[in-house]
């Protein structure tokens, strides 16, 4: 079975913030991820993280203006400053917070622009980062996502992220690849499992039922099966990452939406124990 990190920006919304590190370890998560931890202090955080024996593996870097629609800085010409200044802080957290990986969302194509012309701007920021982030010990991660979601989301393919990385050519430049974007996007989401993981260019999965974005065992999705695959591919090539929780409860934020809806992780749990 693979191993499961929380999505507290998505799982536990019924509490503050900083519970939700408490309620997902008493669900019996050995780790989270989130957006973004920046309206905290990383001390604060990091307590959290201490008294409930949970691992941070991974966040994001500064997006711009979320609450103005922004997505992300890296394909935006005339932002490269704040796209610097914003590397420099999620390292910063990184660091205090001891989190591996920062996913660098692409950001939307600009109005009356094409995806090519904003590529060279996407790839030198990236180029910088990635830079950046090997002095720090860290991985960066590029993340396809639907347009569904995202409308004019830059990077929506796993082959176009594979393309830029190797377009720059950093070893700590990776694929967070998010099955739920994947399956709304192309499909075919085991042969890309299998195709891509043993490159050692994918570092971190992410899973939610398709087409809601609930429960995993909520929609079009096995990922029963997949978790197979993904199990079969790691022993293969020796990868050792997480699977992200980042779906939308179908119960809401209601008190125990979260918990009620984890039997897809309790079964998955219980099969694990009877196949040692
Ligand atoms: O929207 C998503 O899928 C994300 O992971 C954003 O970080």
């Amino acid at each position: 079975m693979p191993r499961f990190a929380a999505n507290l920006s998505m799982l536990y919304t019924e509490l503050d913030f900083l519970d939700r590190f408490d309620a997902a370890a008493r669900d019996g998560f050995k780790a989270v991820e989130y957006l973004f931890p920046y309206a905290f202090e990383a001390r604060d955080i990091r307590a959290r993280l201490d008294a409930n024996g949970l691992q941070q593996v991974l966040f994001n870097a500064p997006p711009g203006n979320w609450d103005g629609g922004e997505r992300g800085l890296a394909c935006l010409p005339g932002r490269e400053a704040e796209f610097r200044e914003g590397i420099a802080k999620a390292l910063d957290y990184a660091q205090a917070l001891d989190c591996p990986r920062i996913h660098v969302m692409a950001g939307l194509i600009p109005e009356g622009k094409e995806r090519e012309a904003v590529q060279p701007t996407y790839v030198e920021n990236l180029r910088w980062a990635a830079a950046e982030a090997k002095k720090a010990g860290r991985d960066l991660l590029l993340e396809p996502i639907n347009q569904r979601d995202i409308p004019r989301f830059f990077l929506n393919r796993q082959d176009h992220a594979h393309e830029i990385i190797g377009m720059i050519g950093a070893d700590n430049l990776k694929v967070q690849m998010d099955l739920y974007h994947c399956q709304i996007v192309e499909g075919d989401v085991a042969m890309k499992i299998r195709k891509y993981l043993p490159t050692g260019r994918v570092a971190h999965f992410q899973i939610a039922g398709v087409p809601q974005r609930h429960e995993p065992d909520i929609g079009e999705l096995n990922h029963p099966y997949l978790f197979s695959v993904i199990d079969e591919v790691a022993a293969q090539c020796g990868w050792q990452g997480w699977v992200g929780c980042e779906y939308r409860p179908a119960r809401g934020a209601v008190p125990g939406g979260t918990s009620d809806g984890l039997g897809w992780l309790r079964d998955c749990t219980e099969a694990a124990k009877e196949s040692e």
